[in-house]
């Protein structure tokens, strides 16, 4: 179990955007927590600070209680999942070996580079499957003939392969319709409390950050302007980090 903390940390692009401008909060262990927010806000700058794939220029992000740095991530990063929009998966790969390629992170470099899983990776790769509710004539399947909420399941059993101690979810379900979204982040939400893990998770979808969320955290122009727990997260609060990108939208179309 690791709780996140981020400690008045800035992201500052070399073209100078500020993505990140001071944010400070801490994700408890174990909590599911959606990171709300128009595009252009910061949420997968913020995600990608966890993970160092956006590097802090200012203030600090502290995992399990050590800061995130050239020394810490390499094992960190064993210790983190990724979900992405896209499923991020290998199209003409199996269901299996996208799953397994999950513990790419852990393995020897020539052991990752030929293919080669030990039948401890294909058992743990076949258990996640099922879990995550594909069936066993799956496993042989092509990834890009899968269904698109399909390839999210098959996105989330690869990131849990290393039995990850947080998760980092970038937008896991805007490429899917609102019933496959819903299974999608219910699924997450089991496995995650199932196996411990800390979720920072994207959404653009008010409902679902409510419906989901143990916590939300609202960005605009990279602050934190919404922190708290989803009951408290009002029509008003939804209005107003969503005014600027879309005045010109009726408020009920981002609340649907
Ligand atoms: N590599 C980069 N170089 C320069 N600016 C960037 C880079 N990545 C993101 N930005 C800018 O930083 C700001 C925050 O972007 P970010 O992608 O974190 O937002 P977001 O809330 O995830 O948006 P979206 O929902 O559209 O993905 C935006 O103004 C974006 O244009």
């Amino acid at each position: 179990m690791m709780d996140i903390r981020f400690d008045n940390s800035m992201v500052h692009y070399p073209d100078g955007t500020c993505a990140l401008d001071g944010v400070s909060f801490t994700v408890p262990a174990g909590q599911f927590c959606v990171v709300l927010g128009h595009s252009g806000a910061g949420k997968s700058t913020l995600l990608r600070t966890v993970n160092g794939l956006s590097a802090i220029t200012g203030g600090r992000v502290v995992v399990g209680g050590k800061p995130v740095d050239r020394k810490t991530l390499p094992l960190l990063r064993r210790r983190i999942g990724m979900v992405h929009q896209h499923y991020g998966l290998t199209a003409r790969a199996s269901v299996a070996t996208n799953v397994m390629a999950g513990a790419v992170p852990a393995m020897p470099f020539w052991r990752a580079l030929s293919g080669f899983y030990t039948p401890a990776w294909q058992d743990k790769a076949c258990a996640l499957i099922a879990a995550v509710g594909l069936e066993e004539a799956h496993l042989a399947r092509r990834a890009d003939r899968l269904s698109g909420g399909q390839q999210q399941r098959v996105g989330i059993a690869r990131a849990f392969m290393l039995d990850p101690a947080i998760i980092l979810a970038d937008e896991p379900v805007a490429s899917l319709d609102p019933r496959l979204s819903r299974e999608v982040l219910d699924l997450l939400r089991t496995q995650a409390r199932e196996r411990g893990a800390t979720v920072l998770c994207s959404l653009h979808q008010v409902d679902l950050a409510r419906d989901y969320a143990d916590r939300i955290i609202a960005l605009q122009g990279g602050r934190v302007v919404f922190d708290g727990p989803p009951a408290m997260f009002d029509d008003y609060d939804a209005r107003r980090i969503y005014a600027k990108q879309d005045a010109a939208a009726p408020v009920q179309a981002v609340l649907a």
